[in-house]
């Protein structure tokens, strides 16, 4: 059975977290973000987890999320870090994925210094680049919706008339 949830894709800095907050009191729900699931979970900041122990566990523990988040959690807005659908392609198995599409350089103009220097794969601007044309092909992909993060306001609008609708449907789908 397909999950409800609303899982907002894409890359570093493309709005997941700003979206995925005001979508969430709007529907009346709560908002979960991997990132910061993984960095309370593990008591470290993402820096520090890469520090430390490394991407490969990084990613191990974004996988351990997927799995508790499939089977636990449901009705809920969901911000998952900028690799996950390409480590986890099987996303859909844990909702409905919207990817906020951004131009790089857009992204690149929106962040502050402060933003940047969370995020240890946004370090070296050149490798981050690579890392965004390689990775956007990916998105597209595995995403059910695709919204171009400019306006604020209609990014929200528009996925949460996308996302209703989605419910509707499932719910006729599964009504008696
Ligand atoms: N539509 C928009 N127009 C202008 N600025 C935006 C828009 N959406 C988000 N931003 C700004 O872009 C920056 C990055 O947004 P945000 O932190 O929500 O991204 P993110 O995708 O959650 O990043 P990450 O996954 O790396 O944590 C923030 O400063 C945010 O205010
Ligand atoms: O794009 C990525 O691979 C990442 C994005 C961030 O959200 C974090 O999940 C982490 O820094 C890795």
């Amino acid at each position: 059975m397909k999950s409800t949830n609303l899982i907002l894709t894409g890359f570093m800095g493309s709005g997941k977290s700003t979206v995925g907050r005001i979508l969430a009191k709007e529907l009346n729900t709560f908002f979960l973000d991997t990132d910061l699931l993984i960095e309370n979970f593990e008591n470290k900041s993402i820096n520090e987890i890469f520090e430390d122990d490394g991407e490969k566990i990084f990613r191990e523990k974004e996988r351990y999320c997927f799995e508790w988040i499939k089977k636990n959690v449901t009705n809920t807005v969901i911000s998952v870090g900028g690799g996950f659908p390409v480590y986890i392609p099987e996303i859909k198995e844990a909702g409905v994925v919207v990817y906020l599409k951004v131009g790089f350089e857009d992204i690149v103009k929106r962040m502050n210094k402060r933003e940047i220097k969370k995020r240890p794969l946004f370090q070296d601007i050149k490798k981050a680049k690579e890392l965004f044309e390689k990775r956007a092909k990916i998105y597209e992909e595995l995403a059910d919706f695709i919204v171009e993060n400019k306006d604020l306001k209609k990014s929200v609008e528009t996925i949460k008339e996308y996302y209703e609708n989605f419910k509707l449907q499932y719910q006729s789908n599964f009504a008696d």
